[in-house]
Formats: C-alpha cells, structure tokens, sequence
C-alpha cells in the first residue's frame, strides 16, 4: 500500500494577503496553497510572489504539518517564467498549476522548470478541454517533475462552458467523475472544487459528503471557516473504522484463509473489501498520527 498523506482541506490562501498567509499554517488545513493566480490582482503579482517565497522557507524552516502548495499564474501569462523559477528555488511541497488542458501543457512547464529541480506537480482540471480528456493529463508521467494530484477548478469552468454551480451540481458532475477515474487509473489523488457562499454551512457540507460519496481525497476550501467540515467529511467516522476493523480481521482468521467471500453480520465481504478496510484504517491512522 503506498504510504498516506492526508489532504482532506487544501485552504487557498492568496499570496497578496500577508495577515492570512500567517495564519493559515496554524488553522489546521492539511494543504496550504497560497495562490499567486486568480487570488492576486496584476498589481500585486511581483510583491506577491516575493511574498510566497519568503513564507516557503520560513515553513520549511519551522516545519509545519500542513503540505506547502504555491499555485503559478497560468502558462499564458507574462508571470509564468518567473513564477516557475522561483517555485522551484523554493521548492515548496508541490507546485500547483491552474489551466492545464492537455498533455503537452504539462510538458510544457517540464521543460521550462530547471533540470535539477526535482518537485510534485498538481494540475488544475477546469477548462473545457480538460475535461474532455483528462486521462490524456493524468497519464503525463515524469520521474522529476510527477503528477501527484488532480485539483478541479468548477468555477473556471462554468466560465468557460456556462454550467451553472447549482445544489447537487448535475451540470458538472459528468465532468468531476471524468476526472475523478483518470487520476485513479493514473494512481493519483483529486481534490474536489470550492464552495464559493462561505456563509452557506449547509450547502458546504452538502458539498463535501457528496464529494466523499464520489471518491474524492479532499476538497479545496477558500475560508478558515470550511477547514473543519472538510477534514471531518473526509475522514472515516466511526461506524465505518468500526465495520473495516472487523472486515479486515475476518479475512486474517484461520478459519477464512482459503476463503475469497464471506458472510459478515448479513452482508457479503470480499477480499477487495478487505483491502479497502486496511485503506481506510490506514487514513485513519495517518490523520491521528498529525495530532
Ligand atoms: C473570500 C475572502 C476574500 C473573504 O475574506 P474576509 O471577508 O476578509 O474574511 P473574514 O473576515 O471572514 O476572515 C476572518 C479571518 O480569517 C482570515 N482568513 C480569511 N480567509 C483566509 C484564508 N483563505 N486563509 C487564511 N486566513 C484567512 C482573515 O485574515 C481573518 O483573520 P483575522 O483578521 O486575523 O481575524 C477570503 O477568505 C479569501 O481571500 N479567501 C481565499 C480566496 C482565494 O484564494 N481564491 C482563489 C482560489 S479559489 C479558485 O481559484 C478556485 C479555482 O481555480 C476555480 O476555478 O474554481
Ligand atoms: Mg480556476
């Protein structure tokens, strides 16, 4: 089983908002990302950008238990080489870019990233075209410079298809599922879009059980107040570490050794759901171990 780093809550921070950007280490998110792209007006970029650095090295200084995120400007735009060198000076925990729509976009940015900088990639999935074929981005493997998670971006792409963001999203959901099966046929993670009505309590957590239903790791959040939602929504509860500890011993007694299915308390029980139990617990052992 590969080893599990939770992302249940990957709060964005903008990288021109030096008071947020203090605290949002310290809110128990378990991914920062502070943004250099839409969250920074053009005026900003440069102090911005200067900014997010400054703030890498001190976390990785410090030590912090959230995972460290910057997200570039797009691969389109007048910041994008000097975004790219100094994300990978700093080298934060992954580099986080908006925009991609195809393979090539990502060997793009490969080839404009110094050769001997070594550092995870996520790839926003929110254009039109991502969405048509996001096997073709997911499966852009590279030793150096890996893909490491999918992170949907819904609110650029109901700008570019004119879906509307509606309770249950049906409009996006073909495309969220889309996504969803080629970061794991890719081996990959995905984190699920923002909930934009920060007031709205309900219709977040709404948001969030849904995403978990679907398959997602964890969910993009824009406001402290949406860290705890999302770091409960995305951890087994527990009914469900109960139930996989039993499943996950059913299967280890001598009795079941040569067994492929059993009955358990009325309900059919594989070996794949055994190896789905020992995930869960696994998730479960690596969110306590962060304390
Ligand atoms: C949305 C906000 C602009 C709201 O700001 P504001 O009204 O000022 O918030 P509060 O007064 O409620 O803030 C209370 C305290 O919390 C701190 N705070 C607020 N937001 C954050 C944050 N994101 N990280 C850390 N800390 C935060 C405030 O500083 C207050 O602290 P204090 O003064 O000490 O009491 C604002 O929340 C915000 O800017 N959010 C992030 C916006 C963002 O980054 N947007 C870009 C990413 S989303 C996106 O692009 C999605 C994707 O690409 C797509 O296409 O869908
Ligand atoms: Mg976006």
């Amino acid at each position: 089983m590969k080893p599990i780093r939770p992302r249940r809550s990957a709060l964005y921070v903008p990288g021109s908002n030096v008071r947020a950007m203090a605290k949002a280490p310290t809110l128990g998110a378990d991914v920062v990302i502070f943004d250099l792209e839409d969250a920074v007006a053009p005026s900003e970029k440069e102090a911005a950008r200067e900014r997010v650095v400054e703030a890498v090295a001190a976390l990785r200084q410090a030590g912090t238990q959230s995972e460290i995120v910057v997200r570039a400007n797009g691969l389109d735009t007048p910041w994008i080489d000097a975004d790219l060198a100094a994300i990978g000076a700093a080298l934060p925990d992954a580099l986080l870019l908006p925009k991609i729509s195809r393979a090539e976009d990502l060997s793009r940015v490969r080839t404009m990233i110094g050769g001997d900088v070594a550092l995870p990639l996520w790839a926003m999935i929110e254009t039109p075209r991502a969405v048509l074929d996001p096997l073709d981005i997911a499966e852009a493997k590279d030793e150096r410079l890996p893909l490491t998670v999918l992170v949907l971006g819904l609110n650029d792409l109901a700008r570019e298809t004119g879906a509307l963001q509606v309770p249950g999203r049906a409009p996006m959901l073909p495309w969220m599922m889309a996504a969803l099966a080629a970061a794991r046929v890719a081996g990959i993670e995905i984190l699920d879009g923002v909930f934009n009505d920060i007031a709205d309590g309900e219709g977040f957590s709404a948001e969030c059980l849904q995403a978990r239903q679907c398959g997602f790791d964890g969910k993009t959040v824009i406001h402290p107040a949406q860290i705890a939602g999302a770091n409960a929504a995305f951890a087994p509860d527990a009914d469900e570490l109960a139930w996989a500890s039993r499943i996950a011993a059913v299967f280890d007694a001598p009795e079941n050794a040569g067994k492929g299915v059993v009955r358990v308390e009325g309900r059919m029980v594989e070996r794949l759901h055994a190896d789905m139990a020992k995930r869960l617990l696994a998730l479960a052992e690596a969110i306590a171990a962060k304390g």
